[in-house]
């Protein structure tokens, strides 16, 4: 139950401290230290930043908030941070279905793209995405589509946290005639959100079939000299990685690596048949690894070997790629998918574990996009990035262990309150930002459009 309660000043008695917001919570799982879980005990958040987590008991007598919510029966989390997606094609949902990548692709998504993307396209799909995603508690998402102004301004206007990774292909294509006019636009964009402090800006090299060796080289120059994230889709399918040693006689993970691009700042997206040689390079150069494994089952893509890229001490993090090829938005979804994958794929029940599978969520999303110290763990100083939900169904009775429910038996529908930088953005389901009859409205009008039954 949420309380404003700006008389609250009536009651302040002299030293206690004035701070914006108080979220007493029956549980909070911090992510970080590993393995905590608090319970009756309460954030206090001020300017955005949490200040203090302590004992609610001690809260009540420490401070004085203008606002202060009271989630008995709710767990919070560190907001969840998605690595991966194409946010603006939720227009594209359902659209087409049961195909393998590159038949997806070539036939159905980029005809269709060509045809319909554009800043309206963007700006619509992108919104019904962020509502989607709020709903469900992720509170980062990192971005990859065409005319990513449209993606920035969508998730400016929303109050969601993202990383907009613009798009570089060498193909002439909607937003950009070849991979250099790409990156120049992209690069301006980043002027624009130079001083912005919930959207930063990334490069996102499509593939490595779609993006050749000089520009590959002009993306690393630049992402080492400004410190930029890269992502980019690698070794998605089997066949990718074959074609790759065919036409050059190099794995793909091998190209990218003597071009200079695997770095601690490079996202590697997907990551299906690997070999040991890839592993161990993703392993050296620090470069991390965005796990998308409900995309990768509905495309048949393959298996991402999860417990062997965290043996090697890689950090991986979950995608849900877009969502015409998942088709949700679930990040609790996502990773309950994650660890049971992670167990069939490695034929070891105990790989993959709750508490890491929550990390990958959480921290490690923070990791992947070079943000993990402003976001991905509950702790003094950071955003207060919040995810709190609901675990008094039946479903999930009884409460032996927190994380356990969590991850096996919690989704999006059991999210009920979600804050970025300490604004609520979900309050008991609700969207307090968006409109959600609008952005159905609006979803309902591309669907005819695209079905051919309205201009
Ligand atoms: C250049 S904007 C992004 C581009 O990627 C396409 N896309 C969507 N999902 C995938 C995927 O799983 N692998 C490769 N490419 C994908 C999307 O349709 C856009 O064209
Ligand atoms: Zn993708």
């Amino acid at each position: 139950m949420a309380n404003k309660n700006p008389s609250n000043s009536a009651q302040k008695t002299n030293n206690q401290q004035v701070i914006d917001t108080l979220i007493h919570a029956r549980w909070i799982i911090p992510v970080v230290p590993e393995k905590r879980v608090y319970e009756n005990c309460s954030l206090a958040i001020k300017d955005g930043v949490i200040s203090a987590i302590l004992p609610s008991e001690e809260a009540r007598m420490r401070f004085t908030a203008s606002e202060v919510h009271e989630l008995d029966d709710q767990l919070v989390i560190p907001g969840l941070i998605n690595t991966h997606n194409h946010a603006a094609m939720s227009l594209l949902r359902g659209f087409a279905d049961d195909q393998p990548l590159m038949t997806w692709l070539e036939k159905h998504i980029w005809p269709a793209e060509q045809t319909w993307v554009s800043p309206e396209f963007v700006g619509d799909g992108t919104r019904l995405s962020i509502a989607e995603m709020l709903r469900s508690g992720t509170t980062t998402f990192s971005d990859q589509y065409f005319f990513p102004e449209a993606t920035a301004a969508a998730a400016r206007e929303a109050g969601i946290r993202a990383q907009v990774a613009f798009p570089i292909i060498d193909f002439p294509n909607a937003w950009s005639r070849d991979g250099f006019d790409a990156i120049e636009k992209g690069l301006a964009l980043r002027d624009d959100y130079r001083s912005h402090s919930r959207i930063g800006l990334a490069f996102a090299p499509h593939a490595p079939y779609t993006v050749g060796d000089e520009t590959l080289q002009k993306i690393a120059m630049y992402a080492d000299e400004l410190g930029m994230a890269v992502q980019m889709h690698l070794h998605e399918t089997a066949g990718e990685v074959e074609k790759a040693v065919a036409d050059s006689g190099l794995r793909p993970t091998e190209r990218l690596h003597k071009l200079g691009l695997l770095s601690p700042q490079f996202l590697s997206v997907h990551m299906t048949a690997l070999d040991d040689a890839d592993i161990a390079l993703i392993s050296k150069t620090g470069a991390h690894v965005s796990h998308c494994p409900r995309s990768n089952l509905k495309l048949a893509s393959g298996f991402t070997p999860v417990a062997k890229l965290l043996d090697a001490g890689i950090n991986v993090s979950i995608g849900t790629d877009g969502p015409a090829s998942n088709n949700g938005l679930d990040m609790l979804m996502e990773t309950n998918t994650a660890a049971l994958l992670a167990k069939a794929v490695s034929g070891d029940a105990s790989a993959l574990p709750a508490h890491q599978a929550l990390a990958m969520a959480t921290i490690n999303g923070a990791r992947a996009l070079g943000i993990d110290d402003v976001t991905g763990s509950l702790e003094a100083g950071k955003a207060a990035d919040l995810c709190a939900i609901d675990l008094s169904a039946i479903e999930q009775q009884p409460l032996h262990d927190l994380t356990s429910q969590l991850i096996y038996t919690a989704n999006g529908h059991n999210v009920r309150n979600v804050w970025v930088a300490g604004k609520q953005l979900l309050k008991d389901r609700v969207l307090t930002t968006m409109n959600e009859v609008e952005l159905k409205q609006r979803a309902q009008i591309w669907r005819d459009r695209i079905a051919g039954l309205s201009k």
